[in-house]
């Protein structure tokens, strides 16, 4: 029986790692899970957590470990049956070692794209609050000019996307990244991908992805996920 498949995207902001999650869980059919959509479903809900994660997100500040382990390990508790794909969690070292004392990973994607990049795709990036769909006025653009394609609400754009204040999040990125993608290349299965254009990275990770992933349709077993947390 082909065993269920576990895995989780990383990168700096701006580096693709919502787009490229979308497009893996809709080519191989996993459930992509989001820690930013989850914290704004427990906002929109106004549980203790989403109330208490606000507090940081309006000050631009990750949550704190303790209320993200909290928040995603009973999450990933009721996805023993199926495969996933995390974008946004771990973030760092502790919420890692978290993950890793409650699930084995089958592989990590890390991505490496020049600041320039980066700093260019987030100026121009446009995210409808509510859901946490992303558009670009270039690679991506909405139908309306300004309003999400779904809800025809009106789209925002996040204060630290702006140019000044990427710096800080890319070297706070960077410095909190490391040790967690040290971790997986010592575990084998960190996959590293480099460019400035999804569109030519993505034939390489559709292909590293077509030999890890079972086979659609094969009976999947249960897999724990988590050893008490
Ligand atoms: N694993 C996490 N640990 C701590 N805080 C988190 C985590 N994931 C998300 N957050 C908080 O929620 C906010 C929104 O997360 P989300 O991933 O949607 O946006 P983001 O951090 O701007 O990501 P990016 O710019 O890389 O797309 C983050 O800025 C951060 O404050
Ligand atoms: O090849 C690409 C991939 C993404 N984007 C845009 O760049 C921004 C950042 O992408 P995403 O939110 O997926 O990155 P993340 O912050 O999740 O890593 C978004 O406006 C995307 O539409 C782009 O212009 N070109």
């Amino acid at each position: 029986m082909a065993k269920l498949f576990r895995a989780v995207i990383m990168g700096p902001p701006g580096s693709g790692k919502g787009t490229i999650s979308e497009r893996i869980a809709q080519r191989f059919g996993l459930t992509r899970l989001s820690s930013g959509d989850f914290i704004r479903e427990n906002i929109a809900a106004n549980t203790d957590a989403g109330v208490l994660a606000k507090t940081y997100i309006e000050r631009g500040l990750l949550v704190p470990d303790h209320v993200m382990t909290r928040l995603l390990l009973p999450r990933l508790e009721e996805m023993t049956r199926h495969s996933w794909l995390m974008d946004g969690f771990p973030r760092t070292l502790a919420q890692a070692e978290a993950l890793n004392s409650t699930c084995d990973l089958d592989l990590v994607i890390s991505l490496n794209i020049p600041y320039e990049t980066l700093k260019e795709r987030l100026s121009d990036r446009w995210i409808h609050p509510a859901s946490g769909r992303v558009y670009n006025m270039g690679f991506n653009p909405p139908h309306v000019q300004g309003r999400d394609d779904i809800s025809g609400e009106p789209l925002i754009q996040h204060d630290d996307d702006k140019p000044e204040a990427l710096v800080a999040r890319l070297r706070h990125y960077k410095d909190v990244a490391k040790p967690i993608i040290d971790l997986y290349k010592s575990k084998g299965i960190l996959h590293t991908f480099s460019g400035t254009e999804t569109d030519r990275i993505w034939p390489y990770i559709n292909s590293l992805l077509s030999t890890k992933i079972p086979m659609e349709g094969t009976h999947r077993t249960q897999r724990p996920c988590t050893r008490g947390y």
